[in-house]
């Protein structure tokens, strides 16, 4: 059995699609050559609202250009995205707001303190100086970051600073959340402290979240579900977790994500 015909089928018909892929394949001209790279194939996926997602693949499978296209900024070559019902990609303004992207490094403007780079996703969303402020310094508290608001990001730690990128992240109140590795970079032990207050923060507020990493722990501490790809991107496993999993159901789930990266 190959390991694309072990795709999990998922049953939980419960709350609506907020992301879909219908289809979709990508492919690049490559520089020089009138050669097509196909970086995404033929890819089925369905992410319902409330969702945390973590995709795993190998370097180079197609999960950034899958992310892309998700926030509107690629259009697939061929197949339908479809986000929150609209078209990512030509309905790229009314995306305005609705998605928040955290990345693996914290790309705060240096030349602005904490609390100023929280509210810029407000300020561009036109919301009053007062009320943007108020809701900054919500989320910064929020993030264990109260007493730092007006610290500039080089005073602060990694750690420090991706907890104001998340701040910004939710602070947009945006619903759906992509982050790409956004704790890659950062120590184990800091890591694994901002891992458990994201999912619990998009948890307790409802957030539909696509979560990229290259770490099978990483995905099994954060997600509700694994999606493991193949190069390029198409779905290799599919599996929704148990939030109170035993270790060796995990150990289970770990075995078989192995067997799928190892083909
Ligand atoms: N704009 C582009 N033009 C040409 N090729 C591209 C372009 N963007 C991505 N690719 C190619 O598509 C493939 C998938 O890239 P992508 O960045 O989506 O993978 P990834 O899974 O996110 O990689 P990584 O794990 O290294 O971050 C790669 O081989 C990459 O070189």
């Amino acid at each position: 059995m190959t390991a694309a015909a072990d795709h999990f089928v998922r049953d939980d018909a419960a709350a609506p699609v907020e992301i879909r892929f219908d289809h979709v394949s990508k492919t690049f001209g490559r520089h020089g050559t009138g050669d097509l790279f196909r970086a995404v194939d033929d890819l089925n996926l369905e992410i319902r609202s409330g969702e945390l997602v973590a995709i795993l693949g190998k370097t180079g499978c197609g999960k950034s250009t899958m992310f892309n296209m998700i926030a509107g900024l690629l259009e697939p070559s061929e197949g339908r995205v479809m986000v929150s019902g609209h078209d990512p990609f030509s309905q790229f303004d009314w995306f305005r707001g609705k998605i928040a992207i955290v990345f693996q490094n914290d790309r705060l403007l240096p030349w602005r303190t904490a609390i100023q780079n929280v509210a810029l996703g407000l300020e561009m969303l036109g919301i009053s100086k007062a009320e943007r402020f108020a809701t900054a310094q919500h989320w910064l508290t929020k993030l264990g970051l109260g007493g730092h608001e007006n610290d500039y990001p080089h005073a602060l730690s990694g750690g420090m600073r991706q907890r104001v990128s998340i701040a910004r992240a939710f602070a947009t109140n945006a619903n759906i959340l992509l982050c790409d590795e956004p704790f890659s970079a950062l120590d184990e032990m800091t890591a694994n402290r901002l891992r458990e207050e994201f999912a619990r923060l998009v948890r307790e507020n409802g957030k539909t979240a696509v979560f990229i990493t290259h770490s099978i722990n990483e995905a099994l501490q954060i997600g509700d579900r694994i999606v493991v790809l193949l190069r390029p991107a198409k779905i290799a496993y599919d599996v929704k977790l148990e939030r109170d999993a035993s270790a060796a159901a995990n150990d289970e789930v770990r075995a078989r994500i192995r067997q799928v990266l190892a083909v």
